[in-house]
């Protein structure tokens, strides 16, 4: 065992960390955890492994099943979409989204059928995993409907006559098209987010706290970009000024007279738009890099 996989507080304590066994967020959680800097053995068929170098247990489960463990503090926290959260409608505490698993619960019907909002379903057969945010869907819209509950191949109810429209997950659409269905209605944007029993220990929280600080550095950084630059020195001002930085940028003399070497930090989101003002500005030679950590 490695010094540093427990706690100084209390030896031997561990946080308890419950992520989906198999499925769509199965290799992005253990991915995360990686880019934590935890190492995980996840042997085929465990359904428990313990952190070498972080005090942290890891229980291997069907997603569904995650927020009763959490609530009742058999796992501390959870790695879990927030549909499946908000389905469940357990007492957890949502303390950080983790930038995965993004997709939608949207309505459907079969193509070329007419459906102007919520209204349309009136009366109709809509079959769902989803039953309880599909019936606060149609409750807020004051719609009655009838919602047959099936736990998988939701799409497919259309087509077999089981039903007149469908809820279901939604991400490149392509499901629903291979199934002649349109999306008409999305009813929740969703992505995996970290969940946490609502009575945590003081130790747990503290070693939760640690994990987090590391998720919010893996997440600053793969939002972000390193750029470095040339610029002419009498170009500098103006291109110092289009970048944000850190703190301000890094501006380094080049060995040829007259120049200069310029780094920074970008968001993804503005990315694009500046790169384009420093080229108009004269930048030249312009490098782009990930960034692996971002402690600020
Ligand atoms: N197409 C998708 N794109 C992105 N994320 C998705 C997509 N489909 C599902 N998800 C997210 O991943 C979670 C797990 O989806 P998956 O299809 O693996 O669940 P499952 O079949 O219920 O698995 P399990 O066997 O664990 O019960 C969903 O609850 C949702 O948050
Ligand atoms: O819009 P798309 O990109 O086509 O994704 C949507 C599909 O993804 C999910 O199922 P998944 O493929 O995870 O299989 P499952 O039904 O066995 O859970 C979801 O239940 C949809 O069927
Ligand atoms: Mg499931």
């Amino acid at each position: 065992m490695s010094a540093t996989n427990t706690t100084p507080e209390r030896p031997g304590i561990k946080l308890k960390l419950a992520i989906q066994k198999s499925g769509r967020l199965h290799d992005d959680s253990m991915r995360l955890l990686k880019e934590c800097g935890i190492d995980i053995s996840n042997g085929v068929n465990k359904l428990k492994s313990e952190a070498t170098n972080f005090p942290l247990e890891v229980f291997f489960l069907r997603d569904d099943d995650i927020p009763q463990y959490v609530e009742d503090a058999v796992a501390d926290i959870g790695f879990v979409g927030e549909n499946v959260v908000y389905e469940k409608k357990k007492k957890v505490d949502v303390t950080e989204q983790l930038g995965f698993g993004k997709c939608r619960l949207s309505i459907a019907v079969p193509k070329g059928e007419s459906y102007t909002d919520a209204t349309s379903l009136r009366g109709k057969r809509i079959a769902t995993s989803y039953p309880v945010l599909v019936q606060d869907f149609l409750d807020k819209n004051n719609v009655q409907a009838e919602i047959h509950e099936i736990s998988g191949s939701v799409e497919i109810a259309p087509g077999i006559g089981l039903a007149n429209a469908i809820c279901d997950l939604v991400s490149s659409g392509s499901t629903l098209f291979m199934n002649g269905l349109q999306e008409v209605e999305s009813i929740l944007k969703s992505q995996a987010i970290l969940i946490k029993n609502q009575d945590l220990g003081p130790v747990q929280q503290a070693i939760l706290d640690k994990l987090l600080f590391r998720i919010q550095s893996v997440k600053k950084a793969k939002n972000t970009k390193y750029v470095l630059l040339n610029a002419p020195n009498d170009k500098l001002d103006e291109i110092i000024s289009l970048l944000p930085g850190m703190k301000s940028p890094t501006v380094l003399p080049l060995a040829e007279q007259g120049w200069s070497s310029v780094h920074s930090v970008l968001s993804e989101n503005e990315f694009w738009d500046i790169i384009e003002r420093l080229k108009a500005a004269g930048a030249q030679g312009i490098l782009v890099v990930p960034i692996e950590k971002m402690i600020l």
